[in-house]
């Protein structure tokens, strides 16, 4: 079926669930990286990227935070464009762990494989791929410009939380010197460890993540830019990367109540892509028990439900001025 959807219906909606969900209680920031704990809690925004240029947007959207897991997703499609499809796959996989992000069991479990670059030890591995291989600079300059190319502005790195988050990462430690164990990591582990830690670190904003949502669910043209980021056939695997653990352990749950493949960070944002429709993102600092930000959910559920997208629907989206 094709479903259309006017901007000006997808406006009030935006709105709309601003209200709705603004005041909702839940959750707690992140406290484990002392920054995170530190963000003011009631900070909530909702942004929606159109393949047009357009950008819909209510509440805190251009409040700068720390991106966290979210850039998983950017280096994973760094390390697509660099080496493609199959060699991501050889070298890291693309199975959810049904495990929490930072999870050493699940390592354990697969040790052949990281399962998938969503999750921190496939996302370490995932910084190790980046070319050029034993060039920190290079490497860092090529995840740097790759978030730029995906968000359509630069994002710039948040210094205290790079460095209350280098201070505090034994856990990543162990899982880095863990991947060299199994030689499933391809660089430098400390190396690759730090170039995981900066790019988590980069401050973005909710309309920032909504553009690079919508890149990549507008094929790779970022629409903000008219930039062809990406080959057009990477997109599905981007999203089948997303939809298997973009909420780690609760992804089952999430997919099965939004239908919108989504990824989060514990900093509180959730990037969402709706393939050939939009990209959408929100933020608010307080998180559930596996780190997903409880505003960000129950906005981009209610703005899916309530216009009647699933990514399983099989419905193609027109939007309408
Ligand atoms: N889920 C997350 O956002 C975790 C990212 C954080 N930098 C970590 O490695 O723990």
């Amino acid at each position: 079926m094709k479903k259309t959807i006017s901007v000006a219906a997808l406006k009030s909606l935006v709105n709309e669930a601003y209200e709705q969900v603004k005041s909702a209680k839940g959750g707690a920031n992140a406290d484990y990286i002392p920054y995170l704990a530190n963000v003011p809690s009631d900070l909530f925004g909702i942004a929606v990227s159109l393949p047009g240029g357009e950008i819909i947007e209510a509440g805190d959207t251009r409040y700068v935070f720390g991106i966290e897991s979210i850039s998983k997703v950017h280096t994973a499609v760094l390390v697509l464009r660099q080496s493609g499809p199959e060699k991501l796959l050889e070298k890291i996989g693309a199975d959810a762990t049904g495990l929490p992000f930072n999870s050493i069991m699940a390592i354990l479990l697969e040790k052949d494989h990281p399962s998938t670059p969503l999750v921190n030890s496939g996302a370490i591995a995932a910084c190790s791929m980046v070319g050029p291989t034993a060039d920190a600079d290079a490497k860092w300059k090529a995840i740097e410009e790759n978030m730029a190319d995906l968000c359509g502005s630069p994002l710039v790195l948040l210094e205290e939380l790079y460095r209350s988050e280098t201070a505090t990462n034994f856990n990543n430690k162990s899982i880095a010197w863990l991947l060299k164990n199994y030689n499933r990591i391809y660089d430098d582990p400390d190396m690759a460890l730090d170039l995981y830690t900066r790019q988590c670190s980069m401050g973005v904003t909710a309309r920032q993540l909504a553009v690079a949502g919508c890149t990549i669910a507008n094929y790779g043209l970022n629409p903000s830019t008219g930039k062809q980021v990406f080959d057009r056939a990477l997109a599905p695997k981007i999203v089948a990367l997303i939809a298997a653990v973009g909420f780690y352990e609760h992804t089952g749950d999430w997919m099965y109540t939004s239908g919108i493949p989504a990824k989060t960070g514990v900093g509180g944002g959730v990037m969402g892509v709706l393939p050939g429709g939009f990209g959408i993102a929100a933020f608010a600092p307080p998180l559930d028990d596996a780190g997903n930000s409880v505003k960000a959910q129950q906005a981009v559920r209610y703005i899916a439900r309530h216009l009647g997208v699933n990514v399983y629907s099989g419905d193609s989206i027109e939007i309408t001025a």
